[in-house]
């Protein structure tokens, strides 16, 4: 038998650059396109929160999916939660009917969000919208809704949560980004933390055609109790993230009891939400089918990106996440204008534009 080897690839790959820790905020806004905030909720809010979680998280979820041929079950435990409305209108019915895909299944009906989960929340969306507001400019693509323009106004609502649990220094997420299914382009996502502290990574993904010149860097993100990773627009199209095992783990000694005059029980778990905003405009009833009759996700072209104004996204098959690993072919190009989505910031502009004219 004659094997055919590939002949060496003539591009030459830019030397490997060794990892960073990032151990401040100043850091972090320096080298991702994220921020981080330090002791973001009253402290008596951060301990509650985290214990009601921890304790109601130990019998949630570890997903499982096909890869190639074989299933996998996460590392770590999850939970899907939803607001109350949906952070556009005053409509507490919007997700009784909405049935979302996650790897490739339905998703089990989701929890809502506990009094102390919408308390956080609200504190998180009022210090998101700062920091928006602080952005040089804005993605043509993100949502526009909402804004009417006042000083006072959120530029961005969370209307959806999903919740890890990491339990030990072993448990872990692996390098992915977010499927942007149901969140739109240049989304943004507000991740807080409780309990022990965790490294949180980040890791550009390289241009093919910048591959030659530079290469992507690791950052490492130390996340303590009651801290926020804000994962502004364009981290989900440029980097990936992920929570590595760690050799070592400190252990998270809570400022509070559980109840009042009890002891303080130190706890070797992290507890993570990711507050999130589900666009009116990608509910899913409007997201396209794959041949396999079930949803595609949306995935941003990572390796072909150019600009942020010109990048493409894709409508694809996941089927083979559940379906032993049996996927169609299918790859269809997002088009926001010929599928009738927005509010987006190209929209708005436009229309504001020709309506001076
Ligand atoms: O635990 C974290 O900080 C990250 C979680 C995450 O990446 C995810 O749920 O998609
Ligand atoms: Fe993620």
């Amino acid at each position: 038998m004659t094997v055919l080897k590939q002949p060496p690839s003539s591009k030459k790959a830019a030397p490997r650059r060794p990892p960073l820790t990032l151990s401040n905020p100043r850091m972090v806004a320096e080298h991702t396109p994220c921020t981080m905030h330090l002791s973001v909720l009253p402290p008596g809010l951060a301990s509650k929160l985290f214990y009601s979680l921890e304790e109601s998280s130990r019998d949630w979820q570890r997903n499982k999916w096909y890869l190639f041929d074989r299933l996998v079950e996460s590392p770590h435990r999850t939970a899907f939660f939803v607001r109350k409305t949906d952070g556009v209108s005053d409509d507490e019915t919007w997700h009784e009917s909405a049935q979302y895909w996650y790897n490739g299944r339905k998703t089990d009906p989701p929890h809502v969000f506990s009094s102390e989960m919408e308390e956080a929340c609200q504190i998180i969306e009022r210090l998101v919208t700062e920091e928006i507001r602080q952005r040089p400019s804005r993605y043509p693509l993100e949502w526009a809704g909402g804004d009417t323009g006042s000083a006072t106004d959120l530029l961005w609502r969370a209307n959806v949560a999903a919740s890890n649990r990491y339990e030990g220094r072993n448990e872990s997420v692996g390098w992915h980004s977010d499927h942007l299914t149901y969140l739109g382009p240049y989304c943004t996502i507000a991740s807080l933390s409780l309990g022990t502290r965790r490294l949180f990574s980040l890791r550009e993904t390289i241009p093919s055609h910048e591959a030659e010149i530079r290469s992507a860097q690791t950052f490492n993100i130390p996340l303590p109790h009651n801290s926020l990773v804000i994962m502004h627009a364009s981290c989900q199209e440029r980097f990936k993230h992920s929570i590595p095992p760690q050799s070592a783990m400190d252990v998270y000694r809570p400022a509070h009891p559980r109840f009042p005059g009890g002891p303080i029980e130190p706890s070797n778990c992290r507890i993570n939400i990711t507050y999130r905003f589900y666009r009116p405009d990608f509910k899913p009833p409007t997201i396209p089918l794959c041949k396999c009759g079930i949803p595609t996700v949306l995935r941003p072209d990572m390796k072909n990106r150019s600009d942020g104004k010109k990048d493409k996204y894709w409508w694809t098959c996941f089927a083979g996440a559940q379906n032993d690993g049996k996927s169609c072919s299918m790859w269809k190009l997002l088009d926001v204008e010929a599928e009738g989505r927005g509010p987006t910031v190209e929209s708005v502009t436009k229309s504001a534009t020709s309506s001076t004219n």
